[in-house]
């Protein structure tokens, strides 16, 4: 059953050690989410560190208003609160993606200038049953072995650097919106979530009748099963990439033969699909039909092909993965905190002085190229020219070393590599092959999860 009364335990499993942002809009939910968030910690942790935080899109004539009273709540609660305005420019198409990734984007700055590491949302079971809903009417279950139909996770991983949490996704709205009720406090409705021109609202209103809760309470379990299976999947896919794979130079993978033999054959399609999109730096894993296919073909080696931005050149020798030199990105500008072909971050540090970075090119990998463990000369080589290096005005600084320590040329420049499907968002059920892919690349540590008992493994 879902919870008609708010369930605060969920709170408990929470580490608020590094305190709290607490994404509030106005609306409902996460109106509700800040008054019971701040009576747990009143209750168990008064010294902790809470910040509620309004994102004013400036998208609806009313926002700046919302903001307002959510300060004046704030105010007479004793709660720090910050209003952040989103100034940049509003794009003409994809606005409510782009409002979402400049939300998340402030929401993680204010919590970063505030030394907090986690923010919390007010999704509830309603959200969660609306998100599992549309992924199913879209055929999501066929296409991706259920994997979208996880939905929302209780934790995900932004940007590689901070943690959101939804400690609300197993309670009802209504449940919400009652205890505002017996607190006296209101809140604002957004009209675009009653406006039935969009899939959402549509939904919504569907589970508005005698059968919604139901309906509701079947989308949640779904998801609950789907998530068990998404993260059992994530840690078999682990396991064979601990035991096939590892990383002979910087930029290339090598795949023990046996891997395409090994017997799991869903979990050895999704670790081919998240190493395909890492060395490949795409943020999305590559189609599963298609990945299927190739894993077939790696049963009759030798044969070359290119999926994902990454060539796939199996040999007697293994299975080797490399970024493709098709598309590189051009000598440019090195960007502090930048991504670079979705593969790298770029740290400048204090680094004064315009850098520019470019890939090692085939001249200077042919220069650099060692023969280890038996990889293939030319694969190195191969993957190293897809490597960047750093030039400043006109003087080479050095390849770049695929590894997370600082770059030993310039102290405080760092290029980092990335585990690229879950560099921007990290859902809690992946972290089992992001922590072993993590491992196998190099890429900086992943901080620990907020909740108790998860680990990064
Ligand atoms: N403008 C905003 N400022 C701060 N946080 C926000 C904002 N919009 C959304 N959020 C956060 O994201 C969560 C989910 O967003 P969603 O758009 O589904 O909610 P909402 O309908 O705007 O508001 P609520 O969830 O408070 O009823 C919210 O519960 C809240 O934590």
């Amino acid at each position: 059953m879902l919870e008609t009364e708010p369930d605060l335990s969920v709170f408990s499993q929470i580490d608020f050690t590094n305190g709290a942002v607490a994404a509030v809009s106005g609306g409902s939910d996460s109106t509700a989410l800040l008054l019971l968030l701040k009576d747990h910690l009143d209750r168990t942790a008064p010294a902790t560190k809470l910040l509620a935080v309004t994102i004013d899109h400036g998208l609806r004539p009313g926002s700046a208003a919302e903001a307002q009273a959510v300060a004046r709540l704030c105010a007479g609660r004793g709660i720090a609160h910050r209003t952040l305005v989103w100034s940049g420019r509003k794009p003409s198409t994809g606005l409510p993606a782009a409002a979402r990734e400049a939300r998340y984007r402030l929401l993680a700055e204010a919590a970063q200038a505030e030394g907090i590491g986690l923010i919390l949302t007010g999704h509830t079971a309603d959200d969660q049953a609306e998100t599992v809903l549309m992924r199913h009417a879209r055929g999501y279950g066929a296409r991706e072995e259920g994997r979208g139909l996880a939905g929302m996770a209780p934790a995900t991983l932004y940007d590689w650097r901070i943690w959101i949490a939804r400690p609300l996704l197993g309670t009802r709205r209504a449940a919400l919106r009652e205890v505002l009720r017996r607190a006296n406090v209101g809140w604002a409705e957004d009209p675009t979530n009653e406006d039935e021109a969009f899939e959402r609202p549509r939904i919504r209103a569907a589970l508005a009748d005698s059968n919604g809760a139901q309906r509701v309470e079947d989308a949640v379990a779904l998801a609950a099963r789907a998530a068990v299976e998404r993260e059992q999947l994530g840690h078999r896919a682990a396991a064979l990439i601990r035991g096939f794979a590892s990383s002979p130079a910087d930029g290339l993978i090598r795949l023990d033969p046996g891997f395409a033999t090994a017997g799991d054959e869903p979990a050895a399609v999704y670790a081919l699909r998240i190493l395909l999109a890492t060395v490949g730096g795409v943020a999305f894993l590559p189609d599963q039909a298609r990945s299927e296919a190739l894993l077939d073909r790696l049963r009759t080696a030798p044969f070359c092909a290119t999926l994902s931005r990454t060539v796939v050149d199996a040999r007697r020798a293994g299975i080797f993965l490399r970024r493709e030199t098709r598309n590189l990105p051009p000598a440019a500008p090195a960007v502090d905190n930048a991504l670079w072909d979705g593969r790298r971050r770029i740290t400048l540090g204090d680094e004064p002085g315009a850098l520019l970075i470019a890939p090692l090119g085939a001249a200077r990998a042919a220069k650099l190229a060692t023969a280890e463990g038996g990889t293939p000369p030319s694969v190195v080589r191969a993957a190293l020219a897809a490597e960047p290096i750093l030039w400043r005005a006109g003087e080479y600084l050095g390849e770049c070393p695929g590894s997370a320590q600082d770059s030993p040329v310039l102290p405080g420049l760092a290029v980092c590599p990335v585990v690229a499907p879950f560099a921007r968002f990290l859902p809690s059920f992946d972290l089992a092959p992001a922590g072993t892919v993590t491992a196998l690349i190099g890429a900086p540590l992943l901080p620990a999860p907020p909740f108790s008992g998860h680990t990064a493994g």
